[in-house]
């Protein structure tokens, strides 16, 4: 790989002695990683399928490798939900960025969503999680990421972090800011990123950088957390960037990171972040800085929604009773023809751009109510009582998520379809015959 010259002598100049190193670590291939997803099965069950030839990821307990040529995207666990496909080393952020069931956390540069399922999936399905990206676009990306990954108190939104500061003042418990950035660290994993970079760009990142961090310093509560990862080596971008904002908010401490798994210290005064190099650990390059705002202080609370009255969801009441064994709780809003379930606490999102406020159950058209794929990805098999469950081995899982209708004789109606009592999609049962309602984007190729 041909890199450019005043790359090279900075990293020179960087790693010293340790530089032949790094260069040598571009001769070897990139390793491939996958995250559980533990919001639906344990790490023990997980790893009793046996499915791919997989060692542990040592910083993230619910990462693995794999090998590429297992390629677990053509697979119908991954389709489930089961797992991500992730970067080793981006699994770091969202493993040391301390997240307890209950909390309330904003991933600010979310997308495509490898550290919002994460994130997501560490709630456990209490507290809420806004996962936020400035670009529509990639926004789309990481609302499907969050969809297959079954996170029911999410919000998926797409605004710059200025307008966020101006509603959620001290709202967040933790806030995750995997900045956009110039890319040194991934230019084995993605050689056309070389051709992207030079000085400029590194200059603009950093611009980038300390507008997203001051917007976010507000928004965090006192005694809240802030992990802010890069994945460049780019000392202006990672540990200038930290202290030029220390110096700005006092309000701010840094907190060590554990220097273990061959991850190293932070360049010059910064020795508490961490620095993930290619030749030192089995993955690509990021930097990583926690950060604590002093102090405590009461929770933030904002207006919310107000729910809808029962006689408005009469059709959703209806399927409920035919389709489900449980009754679901909590408040449900209808925004245009969708009806969402919305996560405890969460505050009115009117005006800024949404994607998606909560769980998605379905649509509701002239009196009817139609189930979402996002309804089907966040529910448990134990909660539905029309559920056909097929083996990995019947060929009617795959012939369904290509979009086909398949044979099962049962009750007709709505229907849940599950691999290994995994939800899939919906289906629509009549005669014998599964209608396929699995949804259009996401069909097996
Ligand atoms: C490194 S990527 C995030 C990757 C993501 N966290 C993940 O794990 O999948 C950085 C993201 O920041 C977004 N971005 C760039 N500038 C931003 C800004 N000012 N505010 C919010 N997001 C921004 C980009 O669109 C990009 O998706």
């Amino acid at each position: 790989m041909e890199l450019p010259i005043q790359y090279t002598e900075k990293m020179q100049r960087l790693l010293g002695e340790e530089y032949p190193e790094y260069l040598a670590s571009f001769e070897e291939s990139r390793y491939f990683g996958l995250r559980v997803n533990t919001l639906k099965l344990s790490m023990e069950d997980f790893q009793k399928k046996a499915l791919f030839s997989l060692s542990p990821v040592p910083w993230c307990e619910e990462g693995f490798y794999y090998l590429e040529k297992e390629r677990p995207s053509k697979h119908p666990y991954y389709h489930a939900g089961l797992y991500y496909l992730q970067e080793p080393s981006a699994m770091s952020p969202g493993a040391i960025l301390p997240i307890m069931p209950g909390e309330r956390v904003l991933d600010v540069c979310a997308a495509p969503g490898g550290k919002s399922t994460q994130l997501g999936a560490r709630l456990q399905g209490e507290g809420l999680l806004i996962a936020n990206d400035i670009s529509a676009g990639r926004a789309k990306a990481l609302l499907k990421n969050m969809e297959l990954f079954g996170i029911r108190n999410s919000v998926v939104m797409s605004e710059p972090p200025e307008r966020l500061e101006e509603r959620f003042s001290g709202f967040f418990d933790k806030i995750l800011i995997d900045a956009p950035c110039s890319g040194e660290g991934m230019f084995r994993k993605e050689p056309d990123m070389v051709k992207s970079w030079n000085e400029e760009m590194l200059a603009f990142c950093q611009r980038e950088q300390e507008k997203i961090l001051d917007s976010c310093a507000e928004m965090l509560r006192p005694g809240g957390m802030l992990l802010y990862s890069t994945c460049t080596f780019a000392v202006c971008e990672n540990e200038k960037s930290i202290s030029d904002f220390l110096e700005k908010h006092k309000e701010f401490s840094l907190l060590p990171i554990e220097k273990k798994h061959g991850f190293s210290v932070g360049i010059g005064e910064l020795q508490q972040c961490a620095r993930l190099y290619p030749h030192k650990i089995k993955g690509e390059g990021h930097f990583l800085a926690l950060l604590q705002k002093n102090g405590t202080a009461e929770k933030v609370m904002l207006t919310g929604e107000i729910g809808e009255k029962e006689k408005d969801l009469a059709p959703f009441l209806e399927f409920q009773k035919e389709v489900l064994k449980t009754k679901l709780t909590g408040t449900f809003k209808i925004f245009g023809e969708s009806l969402y379930l919305l996560p405890k606490e969460m505050p009115s999102m009117k005006g800024l751009r949404v994607l998606r406020t909560g769980w998605q159950l379905g649509t509701m058209k002239k009196g009817r109510f139609e189930p979402s794929q996002a309804f089907a990805m966040g529910i448990f098999k134990e909660e539905v009582s029309n559920v056909e469950d097929f083996s990995l081995k019947d060929d009617r899982v795959i012939r369904y998520l290509k979009g086909e209708t398949v044979e099962a004789e049962g009750k007709d109606g709505w229907t849940l379809v599950c691999v290994d009592g995994f939800p899939l999609g919906w289906a629509k049962r009549q005669g014998g015959r599964l209608k396929n309602k699995y949804a259009v984007g996401w069909k097996w190729e």
